[in-house]
């Protein structure tokens, strides 16, 4: 049978290099010569501009109409954010837009393409470190074209953990972060991280660099790339209560395996998220 996707996940790789290199151009020469105070409009335009090309060039290739996209700045600005069965592009132009302003080294690309609900392929460009992670399913996970894989750590002792604050700043949904941080700090685990971008925390788990990420409040377009990734890297991808996971959720563990996946939700404070 013809590989239908192939060529789409070999263009989104493409794609995903493009749209980096426009980030750091950006980068390099707008945000070092502006006070960080006035960059935030700045960096709406950058990651409005990178889904521009984004989203242009999947078009140009692929032809109008005949795939839906999901894009963070498109549903920004009132474009709806719901997962039919059509091929769907899902993306993040710039993961980590915080990051991009500060000049914090991890800022990455995430395009993640999905068929009747189902993930086929996922890519992450760090694009301020160069790497290249891609996943399609089936066919394994890979950083800069090297075969990658989890962690094979099974107690929870020997593990190091990521979670994010994120960007809300509601008591509740602080108080309820910071004290399952505390918790799982403390059972205890040798570490807890954070690169500020969910796409990168997912390949950070995908290269056994860290043993799970769990966060509640992102969006699907953070974390689809990498949960591709995730997945054929051996990882495992639950919702926070244990249950499946539900890309649209806003929610999500990864883990390089069931037995941390189980010990780190038992921890976790389930919040609401905001519309
Ligand atoms: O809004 P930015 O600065 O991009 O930060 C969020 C990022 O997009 C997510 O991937 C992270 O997981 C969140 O914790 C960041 O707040
Ligand atoms: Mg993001």
């Amino acid at each position: 049978m013809e590989d239908q996707w192939q060529r789409a996940y070999d263009f989104a790789v493409e794609v995903a290099r493009k749209a980096g290199e426009e980030i750091r151009k950006a980068g390099e020469r707008e945000i070092r010569v502006m006070t960080k105070s006035s960059t935030v409009d700045l960096v709406t335009k950058t990651d409005e501009r990178v889904e521009k090309i984004i989203i242009g060039s999947l078009t140009d290739e692929f032809g109008e109409g005949t795939h839906c996209f999901i894009g963070e700045e498109s549903v920004a600005k009132g474009e709806p954010c719901i997962l039919t069965d059509k091929p769907t592009w899902i993306i993040d132009p710039v993961d980590g837009t915080t990051n991009f302003v500060h000049g914090f080294p991890f800022v990455a690309v995430s395009i993640a393409f999905a068929v009747n609900k189902q993930l086929e392929f996922g890519v992450v460009y760090s694009c301020l470190e160069d790497k290249m992670y891609k996943a399609r399913k089936g066919k394994g996970a890979f950083c800069n074209d090297q075969q990658i894989q989890v962690s094979d750590v099974k107690d929870i002792h020997k593990s190091i953990i990521i979670s994010e604050h994120g960007t809300d700043r509601s008591p509740e949904k602080v108080t309820k972060t910071f004290s399952t941080m505390q918790k799982i700090l403390c059972i205890p685990v040798h570490g807890l991280r954070g690169s500020g971008t969910a796409a990168t925390n997912m390949c950070l788990v995908a290269t056994g660099a860290v043993e799970a990420f769990f966060e509640i409040g992102i969006h699907c377009w953070d974390i689809a790339a990498g949960a591709v990734i995730v997945q054929e890297a051996g990882g495992i991808l639950l919702d926070v209560d244990g249950g499946p996971l539900d890309l649209m959720s806003r929610r999500m563990v990864s883990a390089n395996n069931e037995t941390i996946a189980k010990r780190i939700i038992k921890e976790i404070e389930i919040f609401p998220v905001g519309s």
